[in-house]
């Protein structure tokens, strides 16, 4: 017996029989939620006719608040909440048609004992399919089992039969008969000796990756522990987006407006206008190259072989976004930047590669791309991408690569094929603009570094960027957002549902090369480079990995 007054164990309510519960996380910004709900609803009374149909109902774990507008889980403290009133057992579907924050609900996908699917409807209107990739890989890192599937309206017989075999055995298996494991690379060859000298090099001298504020965008999928980073050699330096805001504060706005001149110089386009609420102004983009500047001089006092912003919370209510200093960072061509005093250019010729949206998964890529291309004498110039969308076009799928506000200027084929245009003010209240263009033609290697059971692992492939017609590319970027830079991406060897199902999160990296042999060749660099770290190597699809005579 005890006189103190224990607390008493919340139980969560028992499963109603034949019954799917449904939990929709959001983001963490207001007027995202608001601005996306009649579409989350639409899919939500789409997946619900489905369920209906096979003889389930659907009981939604939440409720919609009249009063915000939306009916989205939008923090962790709401979701752990929600949670308590899900029976722990039932069948779970995540419905996504958002970017969501993923921490909004893993707190209760942890805990949860019941099987869990996640889906996204296949549109590119809002990046649904991009917040079911980071749950996925969130969830993968969790090491919690889950299912995921996705559809137009889920009236498709795919779509129906998916459904029902997850209903009935509580799990979905799809096709990933694409990846395999790395074979033995031979010793002789060139690519995998400089791949392997390359890692030694990291591993002994070390690198430092800057991060600014980690985590705060909700993808714990992003977050890659010191412990499996500290053996690769790699090391954070934890920065936060405040004393990026301090530092902008010390850069004259002479020294702005000469980053300004430079891009005007190299023929980049700025659609600018002069309302703040809406437009991109003069005043929006000076604060941005005040913004490229002291990110610059930061990572110079640190040291930094790589540097992450993270770009949303905190920042985005402080200042215009910091996406055009993100891409310009990651170009070899940029304005150059200079210490404080004068007396040197920083990082001349060089890019200094960023990592957007703090995905560390991305840093540990960028750096290994960066050493690996800039000793072969390629374009080291490299960038995540969303995986938004895609469709067929001319019997082949055609993937929307799609990062939210900037690559590096040569992927566009040069400053004077780029262009910024403000972001949108659901997303970026004090607007600031991107570093936009489609993406050129080319052959590109693709890969993504994930945490899964426990260790490192990374998948790489080969992919084509193919030009469309200049119709086609409009309808793309008007089908989702056209101030964002666009690839169209067909993957070699790795069908549509294939890549879903296999892809652990909402980005990918890509790095050109000037032919499809130097493609090859490169990947097989970089694979020797992962594989003598440690990382778990898989190919991904039609990859030549041996050399050619
Ligand atoms: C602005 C958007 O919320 C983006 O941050 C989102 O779509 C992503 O890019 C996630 O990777």
């Amino acid at each position: 017996m005890t006189a103190y007054t224990l607390p008493e164990l919340h139980r969560p309510p028992a499963a109603e029989p034949a019954t799917v519960y449904t939990v929709a996380s959001g983001d963490l910004r207001p007027a995202a939620n608001v601005t996306c709900w009649p579409t989350q609803e639409k899919l939500e009374s789409d997946l619900a006719a489905a369920l209906t149909d096979l003889g389930r109902k659907v009981r939604r774990g939440h409720a919609v608040d009249e009063a915000k507008g939306h009916g989205f889980i939008d923090s962790q403290r709401a979701g752990i909440e929600v949670f308590k009133h899900i029976p722990k057992d039932a069948p779970l579907i995540v419905v996504e048609a958002v970017w969501q924050y993923s921490h909004h609900v893993l707190a209760g996908l942890r805990d949860h004992q019941g099987p869990i699917l996640v889906v996204a409807n296949w549109s590119g209107e809002f990046p649904g399919l991009v917040g079911l990739l980071n749950l996925a890989g969130s969830l993968t890192k969790a090491g919690r089992d889950y299912s995921v599937l996705w559809s137009a309206d889920f009236t498709d017989e795919w779509a129906r039969e998916s459904l029902r075999t997850w209903l009935e055995t509580g799990t979905l298996a799809h096709d990933t008969s694409h990846v395999r494991p790395l074979p033995p690379l031979p010793s002789a060859d060139p690519e995998t000796a400089l791949g392997v000298a390359l890692a030694r090099q990291l591993r002994e001298e070390k690198a430092i990756i800057g991060v600014f504020d980690e985590g705060c965008m909700g993808m714990y999928n992003a977050i890659i522990d010191d412990e499996f980073l500290n053996p690769l050699g790699i090391y954070k330096e934890r920065l936060s987006q405040s004393a990026l805001v301090a530092e902008m504060k010390k850069v004259s706005d002479e020294e702005a407006q000469e980053v300004r001149a430079w891009l005007d110089r190299a023929g980049m386009t700025f659609h600018t206008g002069t309302d703040e609420a809406t437009e991109l102004t003069d005043a929006q983009l000076l604060s941005q190259f005040t913004m490229y500047i002291a990110a610059v001089r930061i990572a110079d006092d640190f040291g930094l072989d790589a540097v992450g912003i993270q770009y949303q919370q905190g920042l985005k209510d402080t200042v215009p976004a910091s996406d055009l200093a993100e891409g310009l960072l990651n170009n070899v061509q940029r304005p150059p930047v200079r210490s404080r005093d004068g007396a040197r250019e920083l990082y001349p010729g060089a890019p200094l590669p960023h990592f957007n949206e703090v995905d560390e998964g991305v840093a540990v890529d960028s750096l290994v791309t960066n050493r690996i291309w800039t000793a072969m004498g390629l374009d080291p110039a490299t960038t995540l991408h969303d995986i938004r969308w895609g469709e067929e076009y001319d019997g082949r799928f055609v993937w929307v690569f799609e990062i939210s506000g900037s690559v590096p200027a040569s992927h566009n084929g040069g400053y004077d094929k780029s262009y910024s245009m403000r972001q949108p003010p659901m997303f970026f209240p004090l607007g600031g603009g991107t570093l936009s263009g489609v993406s050129k033609p080319g052959e590109i290697v693709w890969s993504r570094v994930f945490l899964m059971d426990g260790r490192l692992h990374v998948d790489l492939g080969r992919a084509t960027s193919v030009e469309l017609p200049e119709e086609e590319t409009r309808r793309r970027l008007d089908a989702t957002n056209h101030q964002w830079p666009i690839m169209h991406a067909v993957l070699h060897g790795v069908s549509r549902d294939q890549f879903m199902a296999r892809h652990r999160a909402n980005h990918l990296n890509v790095a050109y090369a000037p032919d499809a042999a130097t493609a090859d060749k490169a990947l097989r660099a970089k694979a020797a480079f992962f594989a003598e770290l440690g990382v778990e190597v898989h190919l991904c699809g039609d990859v030549a990995i041996q050399p050619q005579p």
